[in-house]
């Protein structure tokens, strides 16, 4: 072995592969020749102003939609044709704007039911309380509670979902997410309605998340957000990407200065 291979970083495996995709609705183009990727445990964050085709791409990486031209591939393996339970089955698991939760459920009996899902105990054992029922039951029932204490919200775990405040149920969207194991975790505007005090803690999450060797692909708006956490940027303005870096070149990138001029959003 030479002394320039000994020093050579390992490459970082590609993870997400997002290749010359367009999504056409009718006549409006809403993204157009779309090439980026994400490597394995990355944070990587997708940006742009209003309507540039954002949430279109993750519903595309995610098979909510179908891209008119171009592929995406998880893993080495083309999405083509998948539906999202099935993409979500491969470890791709995605958080929505929206987050729903069971209001009149405890935060905690909402992470179960979701763990529940995943676990797909059939009715007749479960019915028939079969030991083999009993031990997964008090498994999930551990999963619960630690996925409530992980994602900080171990002192609200007994009060009903509907209570909490809307930065808090976006992090029962997370538990719920990372109770169905993923390999890489895509968040729609995560931080939206979370005062600056829970942002900062989300953004720690994210961090812990990714220590876990999970990916991480954030569409959001809150920039000083995006610009603390993410690894690289990928900029979108008209459904294309204007740029894509580091949080240090795109903070400087005269592009996306323009593309952000009068969108009044919080500047890093
Ligand atoms: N199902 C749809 N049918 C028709 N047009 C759509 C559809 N979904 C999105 N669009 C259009 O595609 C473009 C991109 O929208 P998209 O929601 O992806 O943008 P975005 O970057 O996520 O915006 P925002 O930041 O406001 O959430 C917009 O012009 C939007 O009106």
């Amino acid at each position: 072995m030479t002394a320039a291979t000994a020093v050579k970083q390992p490459a970082v495996q590609t993870a997400l592969s997002v290749d010359k995709v367009a999504m056409h609705f009718g006549g409006l183009v809403a993204i157009s020749d779309m090439t980026f990727s994400v490597g394995e445990g990355e944070i990587v964050s997708l940006i742009g102003p209003n309507g540039a085709g954002k949430t279109t791409a993750f519903n595309v990486v995610t098979g909510f939609l179908t891209p008119t031209h171009g592929d995406v591939t998880y893993r080495g393996r083309s999405l083509r044709g998948m539906k999202p339970q099935a993409i979500a089955d491969l470890g791709l698991i995605r958080t929505f704007q929206r987050t729903s939760v069971f209001p009149n459920d405890t935060v905690y009996d909402n992470v179960l039911i979701g763990l529940h899902r995943r676990g797909r105990v059939g009715v007749l054992p479960s019915v028939l309380g079969l030991p083999r029922v009993r031990r997964l039951e008090t498994q999930l029932k551990q999963q619960a509670a630690e996925l409530v204490d992980y994602v900080g919200l171990g002192r609200r775990a007994d009060d009903l979902a509907g209570s909490l405040s809307y930065g808090e149920q976006r992090l029962v969207g997370v538990a719920l997410a990372l109770a169905a194991e993923p390999s890489m975790l895509l968040l729609d505007e995560p931080v939206s309605g979370m005062n600056a005090s829970e942002t900062h803690t989300f953004v720690q999450l994210i961090r812990k998340i990714r220590d876990r060797g999970i990916t991480i692909l954030l569409v959001e708006h809150d920039m000083p957000m995006v610009m603390s956490v993410s690894d690289r940027i990928v900029v979108l303005n008209y459904g294309r990407i204007i740029a894509e870096g580091t949080p240090e070149v795109i903070r400087n990138d005269p592009a996306v200065i323009e593309a952000y001029l009068g969108q009044g959003v919080k500047h890093a």
